[in-house]
């Protein structure tokens, strides 16, 4: 399932620490698992100054909080990661766990500040789709910032989810008209409206939810999880809104499995995670093939292309062998050109779009 920089590598390309050149693979670093096969496996759910919030799978709704065990260095450990802790797992006031074990993703959302950043930053990890919200007016949709999510989701491992808000403003066939093609679930939403096309995606899995500001995110954030409690158009950075609104936190869904009297207290209906830092994604370090990879179909048919083809057909790439497949009849004329929007947004600077 997991896709690009998926399951069996992520380890070593997820250091957030140390600098990464593009094209060169750093040297995976020697893990020295320490033998605690009494661990507690838990989820992180928040990161806050060298301190994270984990969530316990006997007990989801039970928050530890954990440090970092020597041991793993600077191992970066993110918000969905999945983790060993020791110590004090009670999740007392004073507790203090230890993070002994970092598992290795099975997928993983980066950002950076912006294409020349050097560092990449890998901000969710393990959530299986990536809701990308956008607004079908106030603000006007843009394309770009859609593109650039979808090279993310594509190379990362997670699945695209296009959900387009305020549709109480606008219509959302034209917009959703553009990525028909790419075969990527699309969820309309207005904030008058239970969200009930989106609680299915969201349910039973760990979903990341981007989008710009004002789009109407935090709205959405708080129908799903009613004690959420996200700031709604505050503006961002000013009194209690600020704290809020730089990291990703996981949010636990209800549990609606079972009904009434079955259902346990002790279980979540998966997670949502809120990204109010992300804005934008560094994308300096995909590689064209690492996006038409997450096209299961077209992945054989690319190893046909030259060498370094960027498969944006003529004139930049001319002997692309994904026009041969539409000229077979084996690839639509309107998926390729949906393809290749999004591939054109790996060489689009992110301030253009
Ligand atoms: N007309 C309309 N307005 C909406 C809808 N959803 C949200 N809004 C409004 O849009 C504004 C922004 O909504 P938020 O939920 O705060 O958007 P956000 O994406 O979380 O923005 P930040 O808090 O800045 O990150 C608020 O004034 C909302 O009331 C909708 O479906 N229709
Ligand atoms: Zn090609």
């Amino acid at each position: 399932m997991a896709r690009g920089g998926g399951r069996g590598e992520t380890s070593r390309l997820d250091e957030s620490d140390v600098r990464v050149r593009p094209g060169k693979g750093t040297r995976p670093r020697s893990k020295r698992r320490p033998e605690h096969a009494d661990a507690t496996a838990a989820m992180v759910v928040g990161v806050d100054r060298g301190r994270w919030t984990c969530a316990p799978d006997d007990d989801p709704t039970r928050r530890v909080v954990a440090m970092r065990a020597r041991e793993l260095g600077r191992t970066p450990v993110v918000v969905g990661d999945r983790v060993g802790l020791v110590g004090d797992v009670s999740g007392g006031e004073d507790a203090l766990a230890r993070i002994v074990r970092v598992a290795e993703r099975s997928s993983v959302l980066r950002r950076t500040a912006d294409d020349t950043d050097p560092y990449e930053r890998v901000v969710v990890a393990n959530a299986s789709h990536l809701v990308i919200v956008t607004a079908l007016a106030d603000p006007t949709p843009r394309t770009g910032f859609v593109d650039r999510a979808l090279v993310a989701a594509y190379a990362g491992g997670l699945e695209p989810v296009l959900c387009l808000t305020k549709a109480d403003l606008a219509d959302p066939a034209e917009f959703a008209a553009d990525y028909a093609a790419l075969d990527l679930a699309v969820v309309v939403t207005r904030a008058d409206q239970d969200p009930t096309a989106l609680r299915e995606v969201v349910a039973g899995r760990v979903s990341a939810l981007i989008g710009h500001s004002g789009v109407g995110k935090s709205t959405l954030v708080n129908a799903l999880v009613p004690d959420a409690d996200r700031a709604v158009g505050e503006v961002s950075g000013v009194g209690k809104g600020r704290h809020t609104s730089t990291s990703a936190v996981a949010l636990a869904l209800p549990d609606h499995s079972g009904d009434g009297a079955e259902r346990s207290s002790t279980r979540v209906g998966g997670w949502v995670v809120d990204t109010p830092g992300i804005r934008s994604f560094g994308l300096a370090h995909i590689a064209p093939d690492d996006v038409v990879a997450a096209f299961g179909d077209l992945a054989a048919a690319i190893e046909e292309c030259p060498r370094g083809c960027g498969h944006l057909g003529p004139p930049a790439d001319p002997e692309c062998a994904l026009d041969a497949e539409v000229a077979a009849g084996r690839l639509s004329l309107a998926r390729l050109d949906a393809l290749r929007r999004v591939l054109t947004a790996l060489r689009t600077p992110a301030w253009e779009t």
